[in-house]
């Protein structure tokens, strides 16, 4: 590889939201960044492990018709699976949760300085149109979305491996982990396989990432005097606010998009998005659109709360 690909593949993991707006740092920057970055890292990667648990229940209580609930859920995982069983599939999103946040508000911040032509530092003295951030937030959904498929495939794979672990005697699960899961779906599908469900993860990112950004900056306009930076705190209630919103508004999707994760390519469940929309709600009732809304937006206000701090905090120590 040459020096100037692993500069770039460094500047967007170490440095990604930024990018193009400062091509030349000094040493010292780059050393803060990249602690900056390691402690965002550790932070997200602290919220996703709490969070963890409750995204396993969701994805069992969406793609699977045997849950009375939330409680339900919950009792039957422990008891059949132990503790452990909350936390399968965890390790692929938490080693690509910086590559994805950082093409998320990497590409979103690019975009909406390109739409508009005001620096980061500018942004709160000289405010982006909302229609400006909506379009920069959907293509950072877009944008996403695709990077986030393969991953996010194979999490909902294990989250849904209902066999209890290394118990002598027990039949062995179908995937022995995210890298034979992630073969194993190459050699069934062959690898787009691992797109399976990334169409439905796009109508669910593309439009709600919008309305996420729109309602951070809204907020943050509301309860900030006029062309000044937000605090701490504003950023943080803005944030979770987004959050919240934006998955209440995607959750219809995120049920549509797990279960057309679960089905194979070859043996294929639904021929399509629509498809899986007309049989779910034939078959469940227009209810089902709203499994795991609940849960999906507890998570969301404390992870995006903090996803939102340090995307400040990062943007103003780059100036
Ligand atoms: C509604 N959607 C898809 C989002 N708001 N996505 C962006 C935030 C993702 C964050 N890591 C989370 O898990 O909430």
């Amino acid at each position: 590889m040459q020096r100037g690909q692993l500069e770039f593949l460094w500047s967007l993991v170490v440095r990604p939201w930024p990018v193009f707006s400062c091509p030349n740092p000094s040493f010292l920057s780059q050393v803060q960044g990249a602690l900056l970055i390691a402690s965002s890292y550790h932070t997200g990667a602290l919220g996703l492990v709490l969070g963890h648990p409750f995204d396993t229940v969701k994805v069992r209580l969406q793609t699977q018709t045997t849950y009375q609930g939330i409680i339900d859920c919950m009792v039957k995982t422990y008891r059949h699976e132990s503790l452990l069983g909350f936390f399968k599939g965890m390790s692929f999103p938490i080693a690509s949760i910086a590559v994805v946040n950082s093409v998320l508000f990497g590409v979103y911040s690019n975009t909406l300085l390109a739409l508009t032509a005001t620096s980061h530092q500018e942004r709160w003295a000289q405010p982006p149109s909302y229609t400006h951030v909506f379009i920069a937030g959907c293509t950072g959904g877009f944008v996403q979305a695709y990077c986030l498929a393969p991953f996010d495939l194979i999490k909902v794979r294990l989250q849904n491996q209902m066999e209890p672990r290394a118990r002598p005697g027990s039949p062995p699960p179908r995937y022995r982990g995210p890298v034979h899961c992630a073969v194993s779906i190459c050699r069934e599908d062959g690898p787009w396989g691992l797109f399976r469900g990334a169409w439905a993860l796009t109508l669910r990112d593309t439009p709600t990432l919008g309305i996420y950004f729109v309602t951070y900056e809204w907020l943050c306009r509301q309860s900030t005097p006029d062309r000044q930076n937000p605090g701490a705190a504003t950023v943080l209630v803005a944030g979770g606010f987004a959050g919240i919103a934006s998955w209440a508004v995607a959750t219809p999707l995120d049920v549509i998009k797990s279960r057309m994760q679960m089905g194979g390519l070859k043996h294929r469940v639904y021929r399509g998005v629509l498809d899986c929309m007309v049989s779910s709600a034939r078959q469940e009732g227009l209810g089902v659109f709203f499994r795991g809304l609940t849960i999906n937006s507890a998570r969301a206000f404390p992870v995006n709360a903090v996803t939102f701090l340090t995307y400040e905090y990062l943007l103003s120590s780059w100036g």
